[in-house]
């Protein structure tokens, strides 16, 4: 009787578990994955030989220690920030209340930047973290890792932590729309009386922070593109996007834009009409944390 009860309380911890992977938890990148669907075999899953699987069949090395073994660090706000000793690295993190109760576990690349973000809209819900650092964050090693520490927790106490019940926004980013690229023509079949060049130089001025890029900013068609996308989006700062594979409304200006700046690759971003540079030095920037200066100007 006893193990009915423990087994119906799990399997419905699990089902809701599987339906709240946080998919939207603040992170480094923009992810547009649709949040996965529950799947009973992800649950009891299938034995090695009954499995189309053709690669054999290893054990799962956990890339993270136990939650119960993992210290927590208090979040200590110092001028407005968090202070401690969370890391900006890829992995999971379990927030505690002020009295000490599990409130959240999340996976996100910058653990610090998530803590700090829930600490800024739940202050009154975030007394300490733990955290476990991914070496090797591919999406799947980071789900393992994630759901090594909720089924951990259901274990022990028989339900998923509040902020991870489905439905519950409080600790999940809701995506918020994303703004129109811009369009430098009206379209292909409409002859253009002004030169390109001046079109990119008009826009460039009259917007503080362009991005152009391959793909659109909803769905970049290009890693790197992808990339300046995310740290544009995670520093939060407003900023117009061009598509320079739209050959319908951009027509031309994959070439002529090159030769305007002089940058023979895309990504580019141009703040108050001047080049900054494409990918990797966004990516520089953004490490050393000068972005916020160079939005600023
Ligand atoms: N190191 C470059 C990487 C970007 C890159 O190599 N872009 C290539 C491939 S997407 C490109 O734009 N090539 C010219 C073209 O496709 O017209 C950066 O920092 O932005
Ligand atoms: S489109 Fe291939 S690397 Fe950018």
């Amino acid at each position: 009787m006893a193990s009915t009860n423990v087994s119906s309380i799990q399997l419905l911890s699990f089902i809701r578990l599987f339906s709240s992977i946080p998919q939207n938890t603040p992170t480094l990148f923009f992810n547009s994955h649709p949040k996965p669907s529950l799947n009973l075999r992800a649950i009891s899953p299938k034995p090695y030989h009954s499995s189309k699987r053709s690669r054999p069949w290893l054990p799962v090395v956990l890339a993270v220690k136990n939650l119960s073994d993992t210290d927590p660090v208090t979040v200590s706000p110092e001028n407005g920030e968090i202070a401690g000793d969370l890391p900006s690295s890829a992995g999971v993190y379990a927030v505690y209340g002020k009295g000490g109760e599990l409130q959240f576990i999340g996976l996100s690349r910058n653990i610090a930047a998530s803590v700090s973000s829930h600490w800024k809209s739940v202050p009154e819900l975030c007394g300490s973290v733990k955290f476990g650092v991914v070496d090797d964050p591919d999406r799947s090693t980071l789900t393992e890792a994630w759901k090594s520490w909720m089924e951990e927790h259901i274990k022990v106490s028989g339900k998923v932590p509040p902020g991870n019940e489905s439905g519950n926004a409080t600790w999940v980013r809701q995506q918020p729309k994303k703004k129109a690229d811009l369009r430098l023509t009206p379209g292909r079949h409409m002859q253009l009386t002004v030169p390109l060049e001046e079109l990119i130089d008009k826009l460039v001025k009259e917007n503080k922070v362009v991005a152009f890029i391959k793909g659109s900013r909803s769905a970049p068609m290009c890693g790197f593109s992808q990339r300046v996308i995310g740290i544009l989006e995670n520093v939060g700062v407003d900023y117009e996007s061009v598509d320079v594979l739209d050959e319908n409304y951009n027509y031309g200006l994959r070439e002529t834009l090159k030769q305007y700046s002089n940058w023979p690759t895309f990504p580019q971003i141009f703040v108050n009409g001047e080049l900054v540079g494409g990918c990797d030095i966004l990516t520089s920037m953004y490490e050393k944390g000068e972005l916020a200066t160079l939005f600023k100007k």
